[in-house]
């Protein structure tokens, strides 16, 4: 119990007052204050507002402007190595040695890594199982697909049993079937890591993540957990069916999620904190509502 209570405040990793500015006077992160704890966080935002830079800041591949990292009590920004040491990253391009197979790949890796050479094998024998690679272990890495190649990376992240884990667009070139299996890999993980993933595609993130960090033009538009971001749109979101004519001015007054097409006209799918209109009718909210609520305006506020 202590003990469990002691890793719990070692693994606390803080992001205090976080600033990044590009020489090109692009604000990138704007002073970002949060905390990941053990548990999956789900970092989502549209193109360029700053899940990169984030990730890039956390795994110390670049210095903040200003601002501070801490893991524990320790200060990560004075002494990089703090994060490094027991950091795995799945960088959002990620790029492999084509002439060697998955084993010798991750054999490299280990080794870069330090990772104690006793343990090395057992430990990529567990993840090639783990990433369903055992079959192609000795198959030339030019010969992978996307997939087969984005199940690499996952599996060169975990090299060495980090505790925190980040993965920048994981799911990009998963097939269904590998992202089901990536999902459960994570659930895992989150048990006892530090796991923080980027991603576009809010339902990936919906149902595994237990914190969500919206960025918007680099800020931290809200950070809470899911059920408290469907609780702050309860009875703000709307079916209103409408008449093709009347789109445009929708669109120009309400925050429009979805448009429905149908042989009587369209069923817009509104965010709105009055009933729209008298046919309009209150529906049960989804994440990917809050998300475009939070990522588009500071319009809403948890409470
Ligand atoms: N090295 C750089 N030099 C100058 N500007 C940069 C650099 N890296 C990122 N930026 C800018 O900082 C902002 C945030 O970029 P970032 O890549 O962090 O966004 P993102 O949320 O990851 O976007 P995407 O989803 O498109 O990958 C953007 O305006 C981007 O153009």
């Amino acid at each position: 119990m202590e003990s469990n209570s002691r890793r719990e405040e070692e693994l606390r990793l803080e992001i205090h007052g976080l600033h990044k500015e590009y020489g090109n006077n692009v604000v990138a992160l704007d002073q970002a204050c949060a905390v990941f704890k053990p548990g999956i966080t789900g970092l989502v935002g549209s193109n360029g507002a700053g899940k990169s830079t984030l990730i890039k800041l956390l795994a110390q591949l670049e210095r903040p402007s200003r601002g501070a990292i801490t893991l524990g009590q320790q200060n990560a920004t004075a002494d990089p190595g703090v994060i490094r040491r027991t950091l795995g990253l799945l960088p959002q391009h990620f790029g492999v040695y084509e002439q060697l197979t998955p084993r010798q790949f991750l054999r490299y890796l280990a080794a870069v890594k330090r990772v104690e050479n006793r343990k090395i094998e057992p430990e990529i024998d567990d993840l090639l199982a783990r990433l369903n690679l055992t079959q192609v272990q000795d198959s030339q890495l030019k010969t992978f697909s996307g997939g087969m190649r984005q199940r690499v990376g996952i599996a060169q992240a975990l090299l060495g049993t980090p505790d925190i884990v980040i993965f920048d667009e994981p799911t990009v070139g998963l097939d269904p079937l590998e992202r089901v299996s990536f999902r459960k890999l994570l659930t895992d993980l989150a048990k006892s890591k530090i796991v923080i993933l980027s991603s576009h595609i809010v339902s990936d993130i919906a149902s595994l993540a237990d914190q969500i960090m919206v960025l918007n033009k680099g800020h931290v538009s809200v950070f809470d957990t899911p059920e408290r971001l469907l609780g702050a749109m309860a009875n703000r979101v709307w079916s209103v069916p409408i008449a093709e004519q009347e789109l445009a001015s929708f669109e120009r007054d309400f925050m429009v999620c979805d448009v429905d097409r149908h042989s009587l006209g369209l069923t817009l799918r509104v965010v709105a904190d009055v009933q729209p209109t008298s046919a309009a009718k209150a529906v049960a909210p989804n994440l990917e509502d809050a998300y475009l609520c939070f990522s588009r305006a500071d319009a809403l506020e948890v409470h």
